[in-house]
């Protein structure tokens, strides 16, 4: 009788099992169905969206066969420096026309080589008609084509971000900064390229593929407004617009060679500027101009602080450009850094602000050594604990839901693994990393875990910027320079292995300055030999070290900052080195 018992529940246990089993795998089964559908679906996007854009650059290759311009003329307008084209175009010796299809032409020649423009605009042959037949030349930027970063909304257009979800999702209407850009008669001709989700130092996605470096195609532009550096370093762009909240117009200007500034978060309308981190606060993202010269980016950020903006943002404050910060002579103060405290820059960043010491030494100012506070603490607890504040989820599931780009799927890969695993495997972590900073960074990018810690959060945040700024004050400084990042233009694929580099950039997003990017010089043979010296113990250091092996000629930029609102400022001191430089026969 117990045997009986015992063998119905033996069955019964088995039968449960069987069907529990079947289930299972059923729901397994469906899965992958499902997934290869989607992807299948995904890729077919993919494939229209690839098939949309050759089209649009077979027509604009067709226009610009059939208005049969000398193409040595068209090079010659490329070859302009921005105030010479600005010139040219107010005076009627150049057509709106002429100058568009000078760039269109040169963008697709860069653009063939670089893979760095997603898509020609296609309206702009009309706006450029259409200002040459108004007698009336108006606005600062009147004629000059301009690149946009792909977030840009534009009527008609969509903003992927590189996920194939957000293709064919057209916009209504432009983003406020590029209706100002049209008011003051500038042309948007081309968008360029992003990487996907844009929180990466590298420039490629699954709808757009990757872009080049200008200087080597093995290495990347930088991102994440890494197509515009690209194509403004190439000549195939003379103004362009990016954003920026980890360096990512600072970061492409100096793997590239152009310039940069990223401005106040405040200062500008992103109304209609795509991004994933909407909606967080504490370290808010900012847009800015980039220009092949420093004339260029004055130009672009005199002209779209305007009161057009103003009337279109009432949430900017109406603070015009105030040229007479621009063009005072009043001796300034400056601090200078080439050890962060983190991670040391290479020689050839070091050399670079060693450069536009002596410049503004040279243009009469006084220059002091500055240690900013706390920076590996920066980075850890307030940049990545804010910006991956929810764990990185919002950031994951944009990307799991979508097909993943490896140089970001690469980062992203630390929000999968939960908080008590990566508790437990500390000890490993700072043994493989031989840093604590490492190991503190990839613990903080699981975020807050409540909305009391996000507002404690905020607080620390605050809390760091108030005592950055009293150091700042006690030293009476006006402005600071110091390398853009740790090293120069890295390879393809390698920004994961030394993300820790960017602390330079991210540090004044952490605390909301404006700063520039200003392309000095270029990477030298002794530059190279001197890496012999540069410290290799830590996973980054090691990695930093390999990858500035073989960087001779790179790009290498300094970065300038002053505080909150002083944009003029900034573009000021980028002006003193330039001027310095140039009197010391050194540019
Ligand atoms: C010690 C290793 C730390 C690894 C951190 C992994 C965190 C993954 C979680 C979420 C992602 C957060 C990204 C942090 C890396 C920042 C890199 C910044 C790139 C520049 C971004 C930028 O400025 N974008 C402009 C957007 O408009």
């Amino acid at each position: 009788m117990r045997s009986e018992v015992l063998q119905m529940i033996e069955e019964s246990f088995f039968t449960i099992a069987k069907a529990a089993a079947i289930i299972l795998a059923g729901i397994a089964v469906g899965q992958i169905i499902q997934h290869y559908f989607w992807r299948r679906h995904l890729w077919q996007k993919v494939r229209q969206r690839q098939k949309e854009c050759q089209k649009a650059f077979r027509k604009l290759d067709d226009d610009l066969n059939s208005l049969n311009f000398d193409e040595e003329a068209l090079q010659a307008i490329c070859n302009l420096p921005t105030s010479e084209l600005q010139e040219g175009l107010q005076s009627g010796k150049y057509s709106a026309l002429e100058v568009l299809a000078a760039y269109q032409t040169k963008a697709l020649q860069v653009n063939k080589r670089l893979n760095c423009v997603t898509e020609p605009i296609l309206e702009a042959k009309a706006n450029a008609k259409s200002l040459d037949e108004h007698a009336e030349k108006e606005g600062l930027l009147y004629g000059i084509p301009v690149s946009l970063k792909e977030n840009y909304q534009l009527k008609g257009y969509d903003c992927t971000m590189g996920l194939v979800n957000y293709t064919g999702k057209l916009f209504k209407d432009d983003a406020v900064l590029v209706k100002v850009l049209r008011k003051q008669g500038a042309i948007p001709f081309v968008r360029t390229n992003i990487p996907q989700i844009m929180m990466t130092y590298e420039c490629s996605n699954p709808i757009y593929g990757r872009t080049d470096n200008p200087y080597d195609a093995t290495r990347t532009p930088g991102g994440s407004t890494g197509g515009e550096a690209a194509l403004i370093t190439a000549g195939g762009s003379i103004i362009g617009f990016g954003s920026d909240i980890g360096g990512s117009i600072r970061v492409p200007s100096h793997f590239c060679g152009c310039y940069g500034l990223k401005t106040t978060p405040e200062r500008l309308s992103q109304k209609g500027i795509s991004s994933l981190s909407k909606g967080q606060f504490i370290v808010s993202g900012s847009v800015g101009p980039m220009a092949r010269d420093l004339d260029g980016l004055v130009l672009a950020t005199k002209a779209i602080l305007c009161d057009y903006m103003y009337a279109l943002d009432r949430s900017i404050p109406p603070l015009s450009f105030r040229d007479e910060i621009f063009q005072s002579k009043r001796p300034l103060k400056i601090g200078y850094y080439v050890n962060d405290g983190y991670l040391q820059s290479v020689p050839a960043c070091q050399r670079a602000v060693m450069m536009a010491k002596t410049a503004l030494e040279a243009q009469g100012h006084t220059v002091i050594s500055f240690d900013p506070p706390d920076v590996p603490r920066m980075w850890t607890e307030l940049y990545l604990k804010t910006v991956a504040g929810d764990g990185g989820r919002k950031f994951y599931e944009a990307i799991q839901k979508d097909i993943p780009d490896r140089c970001v799927w690469n980062l992203l890969f630390i929000t999968r693994v939960p908080r008590w695993l990566l508790w437990c495997m500390k000890t490993i972590i700072r043994l493989v990393t031989q840093d604590p900073v490492h190991t503190e960074g990839l613990m903080s990018s699981k975020g807050c875990r409540s909305v009391c810690e996000w507002w404690q959060q905020a607080e620390v945040v605050e809390a760091y910027k108030d005592k950055f700024m009293k150091k700042w004050d006690d030293l009476g400084l006006d402005g600071v320079i110091c390398p853009v990042f740790a090293c120069v233009a890295v390879p393809h694929g390698y920004v994961t292995e030394i993300i820790g580099a960017g602390t330079y950039s991210m540090l004044y997003n952490v605390l909301n300055y404006p700063a520039g990017s200003l392309p000095l010089t270029k990477v030298t043979s002794e530059d190279v030999q001197q890496l012999e010296n540069y410290p290799n113990r830590r996973y980054f250091e090691k990695n930093i070290k390999k990858a500035s092996e073989g960087s001779i000629g790179l790009p290498v930029n300094v970065q300038c900052v002053c505080l909150p609102f002083q944009e003029e400022l900034v573009l000021r001191v980028m002006k003193e080195i330039e001027t310095g430089l140039k009197s010391m026969g050194d540019h």
